[in-house]
């Protein structure tokens, strides 16, 4: 029987659906949807605006459509994405008339329920339109209304009001609901920067150089994963907080290095990308995830990568104590710093898997702390914005171990415009400072004594 093809609003209910009942998270599903259905170009850059859209501003959404939906408990989890989808497009996108997106969403609704669903969203979304939108005012508390305004749930907002203040917190959460720019890392190895620029740009790419780090490019138009330069091996797609790490580890030559939590393996190719005979170790718990490391480490040209698959808290079994100058320990984290490429993140994480992952955190620092030689580097690093898991956590390394001290020499080591964010030997990326992802970095060197 022939199928009748999907369109772009059917796949993005679709994707939808499954990220809210857990079955996938955006970022990988939209990918394989697009790959599916193969999509026109047009098409993907409009399926991944609703979808993304739609979860983005998912909790503002549902404050626009409460006053309109009678038993919302009872009402199907597909439908209500439907309306979500559809008053995105009504409010936030201008490309189609109110009129088009409401027809679409009937014949949607027609095709997957009976009568009686069809018009309960024809008459929900016809009611949108006549009557509007309910006025965030309307909520009293300041706190909320931004949670609600910007989606964010409460108790987060809360937390981060109470950490880092009103301002910083409102607009990180403003920040957090815009698209971010494509950033790439220049395979030094075997390119120049001005190069790499020159050879997108004939492959059609709007491509132009980062004024924060001498490595790094942005891409303005089209996607460089699938640019004939990354088949190369010219260049490696990588967030630029995530690249200030090599900074801080400021490994060159001869060192010998340890990456204890290392897939996929952009901050380890990154230091590898650095060395001339030194070697990275890098180690991940899964085998599957290791596989990504051994990967990019070819596409790259990268000869001076070990990989091994290990749980780093026990890596002290596998590796003598100080047989490393530099060790990195970019720990598994809430991600609250990645939240505008991952935005799912924001409904899923709980103050529980906080408390739990800082745990993880300490052991890992902990069983990492010996391998680093006398006079050596110890970085911890994470992408989220939280300090229970940053701040806390280097707090507390330090209060354990009277070998190690402040690095006080992070700041130097970092660009320029990045060092006023420095303080003491920690640094906190906001997602709103440079566009780039919310990180967090703290520098321990092991005392020579
Ligand atoms: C933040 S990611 C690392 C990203 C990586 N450094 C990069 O730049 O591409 C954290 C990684 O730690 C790994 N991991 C979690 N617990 C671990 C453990 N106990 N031992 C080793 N790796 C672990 C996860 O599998 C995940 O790949």
């Amino acid at each position: 029987m022939k199928q009748t093809k999907k369109g772009v609003r059917d796949i993005a209910l679709d994707v939808l659906e499954s990220v809210e009942k857990n079955q996938a998270y955006s970022n990988l599903l939209l990918n394989s949807m697009i790959n599916k259905h193969q999509l026109s170009s047009a098409d993907s850059g409009l399926l991944t605006e609703i979808t993304y859209g739609t979860i983005q501003r998912k909790m503002t959404l549902d404050y626009y459509l409460q006053p309109f939906i009678k038993n919302e408990k009872k009402t199907l989890s597909w439908i209500i994405n439907l309306l979500r989808l559809s008053v995105y497009q009504m409010v936030y996108l201008d490309k189609v008339p109110d009129h088009a997106i409401i027809y679409e969403a009937v014949e949607i609704a027609k095709k997957r329920g009976h009568k009686g669903i069809t018009s309960m969203v024809n008459g929900v979304l016809r009611n949108v339109q006549r009557k509007g939108l309910r006025s965030l005012e309307e909520i009293e508390d300041t706190a909320e209304r931004l949670a609600i305004e910007t989606s964010h749930p409460s108790w987060l907002v809360s937390r981060w009001i109470e950490q880092f203040g009103f301002e910083k917190t409102a607009d990180m959460c403003e920040v957090n609901l815009t698209a971010p720019v494509q950033s790439a890392r220049v395979n030094v190895k075997k390119i120049s920067r001005s190069e790499l620029v020159s050879a997108l740009t004939e492959e059609g790419y709007h491509v132009e150089i980062s004024p924060i780090l001498d490595e790094a490019i942005y891409c303005l138009r089209g996607n460089l994963a699938h640019s004939e330069s990354y088949k190369m091996g010219f260049l490696s797609i990588q967030d630029e907080s995530s690249m200030l790490v090599a900074h801080a580890l400021d490994a060159s030559l001869n060192d010998m290095v340890l990456d204890c939590c290392a897939a996929p393996g952009g901050k380890t190719t990154h230091i590898a990308e650095g060395l001339t005979t030194g070697q990275v170790v890098a180690i991940d718990l899964h085998e599957h995830k290791v596989k990504l490391i051994k990967d990019q480490a070819q596409r790259l040209g990268l000869r001076n990568i070990k990989t091994e698959v290990s749980d780093s808290r026990k890596i002290q079994e596998l590796y003598n104590k100080e047989g490393f100058d530099k060790v990195l320990v970019d720990a598994p984290c809430s991600g609250l710093g990645v939240m505008r490429r991952k935005p799912d993140v924001k409904y899923t994480k709980t103050k529980d898997d906080i408390i739990k992952l800082s745990s993880i955190q300490n052991q890992l620092l902990e069983a990492a702390a010996p391998l680093v030689k006398k006079g050596g580097n110890l970085i911890y690093s994470t992408c989220t914005v939280d300090q229970e898991e940053n701040d806390a956590v280097a707090n507390h390394f330090l209060e354990k171990h009277p070998d190690f001290e402040r690095d006080l020499t992070l700041k130097a080591r970092m660009p320029e415009s990045v060092q006023p964010l420095v303080i003491d030997y920690k640094l906190q990326v906001f997602p709103q400072d440079f566009g780039s992802d919310g990180f967090f970095i703290a520098s321990f060197r092991k005392k020579v004594l």
